[in-house]
């Protein structure tokens, strides 16, 4: 190795690993993307992937609440993410899904499908793997990545926020009836998070080695400012 190699090697930051969960709403995707974004990582949105093997079983016919059709069915679609922070991409055997995926039919039936042990397994080592090829650190987002995915990241985040709040910004994103129902938003996100914490394989939960950051009364920019401190300082310690 030459020596300006072997400098470059030596003082170039090793590939970070951060992994941010949370109930829904509660800005791990906007946290996420934009941290990235800021330091230069790559980004995986584990539930859109979630999302994807819902949509494909919705679209083949494939009976949700029949946990042995999904599980014989896990392996067969090709799902595919694009990690740039800015632009992320989620593609379903080649087409394009990050429309389709938020739809209210796939949120609906998401719980369900991810409650497949036979789906997590597949979509674990799909996340463990895109994670490994990341050449400077990626920052991972879902409800298990702290606990079961990369269970030795550098940095565990667990976002919080009341459910009030979360209703608030979710209803915010949406349009017209949707939108002035704020109570049917706040019920539909309670259960979803009841059924991800409730499933038996890896449920949505925080890692004993997590930090906690109850987002109710930060904005976006502040609860970006903490991960990007938290980041670096783990980086320089
Ligand atoms: N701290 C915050 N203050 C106000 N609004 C926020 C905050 N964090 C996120 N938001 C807004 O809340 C909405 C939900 O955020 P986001 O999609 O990032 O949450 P999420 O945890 O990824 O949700 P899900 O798990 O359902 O995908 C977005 O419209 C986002 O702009
Ligand atoms: N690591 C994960 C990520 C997501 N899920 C499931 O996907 C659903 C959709 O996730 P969003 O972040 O897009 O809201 C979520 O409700 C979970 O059922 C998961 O199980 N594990």
């Amino acid at each position: 190795m030459s020596d300006t190699v072997e400098t470059a090697a030596r003082t170039a930051p090793a590939a970070v690993i951060v992994g941010i969960d949370g109930p829904s709403g509660t800005g791990k995707s906007s946290t996420s993307k934009a941290v990235a974004a800021k330091l230069g990582l790559r980004y995986l949105d584990t539930g859109a992937q979630y999302r994807a093997i819902t949509w494909w079983m919705l679209s083949n016919g494939i009976d949700v609440n029949d946990a042995a059709a999904v599980a014989d069915a896990a392996g067969k679609p090709e799902i595919i993410s694009g990690t740039d922070p800015s632009a992320p991409t989620i593609t379903v055997d080649g087409a394009d899904a990050a429309g389709p995926i938020r739809t209210q039919e796939v949120t609906s039936a998401v719980s369900a499908v991810s409650a497949v042990p036979e789906v997590r397994t597949r979509l674990t080592e799909l996340q463990r793997s895109i994670a490994a090829e990341a050449p400077a650190g990626i920052v991972v987002e879902g409800r298990d990545i702290g606990t079961t995915v990369l269970p030795d990241a550098d940095l565990k985040i667990f976002l919080t926020a009341s459910a009030e709040a979360r209703a608030a910004r979710r209803s915010g994103e949406l349009k017209g009836k949707e939108a002035s129902d704020l109570a049917a938003t706040q019920a539909a996100l309670v259960k979803r998070d009841a059924a991800d914490s409730g499933r038996k394989t890896s449920p949505l939960a925080k890692a004993g080695d997590a930090v906690e950051v109850d987002t109710t009364e930060l904005t976006l920019e502040q609860v970006i400012e903490c991960v990007v401190t938290l980041v670096e300082e783990r980086r320089s310690a």
